[in-house]
């Protein structure tokens, strides 16, 4: 008989489910899409059903469409978009749509957190508090919501709620609850100085698991609408980047991350927690036991992408459109593009700036602008590499994944922008990549996740930089790095207006 394990990467775009069988090869996958709410400039939501009904259809379709016999199904594993608030009741119903990674409506909450305790909740949590974090978006909901607060008993993050329903179990992996900044990353549990000093019962915290570790098997219920057997072993999973980054091979210090998915990050393998970028970067609990990563976070990469085709080229075809972006000229003829699209978080913890064209000019043409929004995004990611050169980080070669990765043209754009190699995966589902292999290492089938990657990871395609594009963008980086700086006045002049009229 056949024996797969199943890594569910629950995306802000989609759910991609893949199934793989011990040798780490590929059996099935499938996907289903959901939409983004932005009801209000700095809102971002989804209704966690939505997350629900399309893992399990893609799930069916594994079963139905694809013909995996449900008892080869041994295990299942989750990598989540990370920080997103689902509030539950008492019953573990959901009590309001989740507010995502990218919503960044909690400026003021953010500020009340750092005015309160500072430092010492850098020292505490390993982050500073921003936006996208879930302690933040509690506090929102406690705020402005207080009919609701009054009936929340729990919390999970976006994974985790999905987990829930398929075992009747709640939990957090280590991975995302750091991702919460209510998380003593030194002490290893819940901070009750944190919760304390935010009025937040420590009973609303789930109980902590590892990555790795057995979370429960799946319900009658669950069992009944998937089609998957109750035998089926359910495990922790981990926060999409951090499982990334186990699907990229990302298992020792000179070792570098970049996933260009909705979001943009930059990741690097840490050995401890005591490393400190001082809030400059996320800390976070890798999901390999008892390590960490620290990361910057390009709030809109492949989202900048996607908002320009709906809104500019609606009708073509994704993949022509970057092959067209691919033949202009280098540096879209002059257009420089900022990624602000919905605020910055690394460098900028920026809610309010937004992005901006710098030098449109009558010759250039849609593709033009294609080229200089990708050209931006890439050029976003060498901010965050910046701050790593700042503190003294060196290392050779990125390992590139995300949907960003599919294309040959944006991974040497990559490794032009950056000066440094960078390296492709075979099969580009990272983070749905990793959450399988932590199945398979829960199962047993492999001591560890080092030992599992030996055989689950695959490197493809190296691209060198080329020394005249390096130069050009060398000079075009100089400029780009300016437009924060010199647009931010009437970026933020332009919210105040905005928030007047709503
Ligand atoms: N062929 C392609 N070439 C370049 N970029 C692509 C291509 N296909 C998808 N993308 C980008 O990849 C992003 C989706 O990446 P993915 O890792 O699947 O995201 P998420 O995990 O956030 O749902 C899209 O926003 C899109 O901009
Ligand atoms: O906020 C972060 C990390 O801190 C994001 O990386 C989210 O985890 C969403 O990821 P994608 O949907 O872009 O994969």
């Amino acid at each position: 008989m056949n024996e797969y394990v199943i890594g569910v990467d629950l995306g802000t775009s989609a759910v991609k489910v893949s199934a793989m069988d011990r040798e780490g090869q590929i059996a099935a996958q499938q996907s289903y899409g959901y939409d983004l709410h932005q009801p209000h400039p700095g809102y971002s939501e989804q209704d966690p059903r939505d997350w629900l009904y399309g893992t399990t259809i893609a799930m069916d379709r594994l079963i139905l469409r694809d013909g995996l016999k449900a008892e080869e199904i041994k295990g299942i594993s989750f990598s989540g978009q990370m920080h997103g608030l689902v509030l539950l009741d008492a019953d573990g119903n959901v009590l309001r749509p989740a507010m995502l990674w990218n919503d960044t409506r909690t400026t003021k909450q953010c500020q009340e957190i750092m005015d309160k305790l500072g430092d010492k909740f850098i020292d505490i949590t390993g982050n500073r508090a921003l936006e996208g974090f879930t302690l933040p978006k509690l506090l929102w909901v406690k705020e402005n919501q207080p009919e609701i607060w009054a009936k929340a008993k729990s919390f999970l993050l976006p994974k985790d709620y999905v987990r829930f329903v398929m075992t009747g179990k709640q939990a957090i992996d280590y991975s995302d609850a750091t991702g919460t900044v209510l998380y003593d990353i030194k002490k290893g549990t819940w901070s009750k100085e944190i919760c304390d000093a935010f009025d937040i019962p420590m009973s609303m915290c789930p109980p902590l698991i590892r990555s790795i570790d057995e979370a429960g098997t799946v319900t009658d219920n669950y069992s009944m609408f998937s089609g998957l057997k109750k035998s089926t072993r359910v495990f922790g999973g981990g926060g999409d980047n951090a499982c990334g980054a186990v699907g990229a091979g990302i298992l020792k210090p000179n070792m570098v991350m970049s996933s260009i998915g909705t979001s943009g990050v930059v990741l690097k393998y840490e050995p401890d927690a005591n490393v400190n970028y001082h809030g400059a970067l996320q800390y976070e609990c890798h999901a390999i036991p008892d390590t960490y990563y620290s990361m910057g976070v390009t709030l809109a990469a492949g989202h900048s992408l996607n908002w320009f085709k709906h809104t500019f080229a609606a009708d073509e075809d994704f993949t022509e459109m970057v092959n067209r972006a691919a033949k202009r000229p280098l540096g879209a003829n002059g257009l420089l593009f900022t990624p602000y699209v919905v605020g910055e978080r690394t460098p900028y913890a920026d809610a309010d700036i937004r992005g901006s064209f710098i030098g449109v000019d009558s010759m250039q043409n849609k593709y033009d602008f294609v080229r200089a929004v990708i050209e931006g995004i890439t050029f976003s990611f060498r901010d965050i590499l910046n701050i790593y050169d700042q503190h003294g980080q060196d290392f050779d070669t990125v390992v590139a994944i995300g949907g960003g990765a599919k294309s040959d043209f944006w991974l040497q754009l990559q490794a032009n922008i950056f000066n440094k190699k960078v390296v492709s995966l075979t099969n580009e589902q990272g983070p749905g990549l990793g959450a399988a292999m932590l199945a398979a290492v829960g199962l047993g089938w492999y001591d560890s996740l080092q030992d599992c990657a030996k055989k689950f990871v695959h490197f493809g395609k190296s691209y060198e930089p080329q020394a005249a594009a390096v130069a050009t963008y060398n000079d075009l980086y100089k400029v780009y790095h300016q437009v924060y700086d010199q647009t931010k006045d009437l970026s933020h002049q332009l919210m105040t207006l905005r928030n007047n009229w709503d």
